[in-house]
């Protein structure tokens, strides 16, 4: 072994995990995208609607500040030739000149839909046909991080003005639309511009987030299934095997002719049994192998090792990977997730009981933070 003086020979640096990952081409990330992949799946993803989307929308998604359309103009009628002659007709002279093309664009402004009179029918008859309530999302991403913009704390819209408030508000929307292909090969010649983008309206059902999984797959084979949603919920204990069993059939009987061998799909079960049936598993969405793919409950190092791990059929069992009550996620700390602005309560307390308590809260928790690097911290109290 030939021996590197550090001082002349410069160490390699640690692997990123962008390097220790299989390479992301473009094509997997659009194979990815639900127009994608929804119209081979149809059958076993809950009712939704694509609509592709017309440049004058993504302008519109893309610009800052957030006007929305309101009630009233939703259903004024749109302006057509035949009307803007009669009008003219009935007009005073226009004066000054130009001042009604000024009119025109001002309430272009004040109401965007006037931009996207065609596309904003299809998402009102698309809310229609889905039985009035859609959650949406783009190509990739749902607007989950702009619930605080939502009157009812939910992604559930009844009309075309939540959905675009939503859309407008999050950053992982952002991330769709400008940051697609970040952290792919670079040997593609696709360039974002030619993404198709479309919105995508599901017809809104109240889930029960405890039956919601997230499962890697590489090479055409599970590596493992993680609850989604980081909160203890005593009863999948007893469903674990059962959730295997159901999640594997349904990889094998739909999944594995996915055109790339290495993707994460996420699948709800149904909570009900009807007839004494095996439970229904629904395709929920389905993501690229990547580092932008949340890991949940493993950690894409342990993905990354399953994935290169020798394989012998007869003796894996897939694991479930379930928040048990003694983990941290257990703890409730997770619920911060996409709320930055979300201050513990009793900060909230202190605040409302005035000056004097916020200080005595603060003076508080300094003594704890003192008491854990002292390597004391407890729960004496
Ligand atoms: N039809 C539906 N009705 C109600 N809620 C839904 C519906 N479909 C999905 N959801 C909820 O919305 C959440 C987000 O949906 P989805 O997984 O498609 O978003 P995403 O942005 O791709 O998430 P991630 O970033 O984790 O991949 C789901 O976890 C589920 O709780
Ligand atoms: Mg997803």
């Amino acid at each position: 072994m030939v021996h590197q003086d550090p001082d002349t020979h410069p160490l390699t640096p640690p692997q990123t995990l962008h390097e220790i990952f299989p390479p992301v081409h473009k094509s997997h990330i659009l194979n990815c995208a639900f127009a994608s992949w929804h119209t081979r799946y149809k059958s076993i993803t809950p009712e939704a609607r694509t609509i592709p989307l017309t440049p004058e929308f993504l302008t519109y998604l893309r610009e800052d500040g957030i006007i929305l359309p309101d009630d009233d103009d939703e259903d004024a009628p749109l302006p057509s030739s035949s009307q803007d002659s009669d009008e003219e007709m009935l007009a005073p002279t226009n004066f000054p000149p130009g001042a009604e093309d000024e009119e025109d664009e001002e309430d272009k402004a004040r109401n965007p839909t006037r931009r996207f009179p065609a596309l904003h029918a299809q998402v009102k008859q698309a809310i229609a046909s889905l039985g009035g309530s859609v959650t949406p999302k783009l190509n990739w991403s749902s607007p989950t991080d702009a619930l605080f913009m939502s009157a009812t704390h939910s992604l559930e819209c009844r009309s075309p003005a939540e959905i675009y408030l939503l859309l407008k508000s999050s950053d992982f929307i952002t991330h769709d639309l400008e940051h697609a292909f970040d952290d792919t090969c670079p040997s593609s010649p696709l360039d974002p511009s030619s993404i198709p983008y479309h919105l995508v309206l599901r017809k809104y059902f109240s889930i029960n987030p405890a039956l919601e999984f997230r499962t890697f797959v590489a090479g055409r084979r599970i590596l493992g299934i993680t609850q989604r949603d980081l909160n203890h919920y005593p009863f999948l204990q007893e469903l674990r095997s059962e959730i295997r069993s159901l999640i594997v059939d349904f990889f094998e009987d739909h999944l594995q002719s996915f055109p790339d061998e290495d993707f994460v799909f996420d699948c709800y079960v149904e909570p009900t049994v009807r007839n004494g049936r095996r439970r229904k598993v629904w395709l929920v969405d389905i993501n690229p192998f990547a580092p932008r793919t949340d890991s949940r409950l493993f950690s894409w190092g342990e993905v990354l090792r399953l994935r290169t791990q020798d394989f012998r059929e007869e003796e894996e069992v897939v694991e479930v990977r379930l928040v048990e009550i003694d983990d941290p996620e257990a703890w409730g700390f997770n619920s911060a997730t996409y709320s930055a602005s979300k201050l513990p309560r009793e900060v909230v307390e202190a605040g409302v009981q005035g000056e004097e308590a916020v200080w005595e809260f603060a003076r508080r928790w300094r003594g704890i933070m003192e008491e854990i690097e002292r390597g004391e911290g407890g729960d004496e109290d």
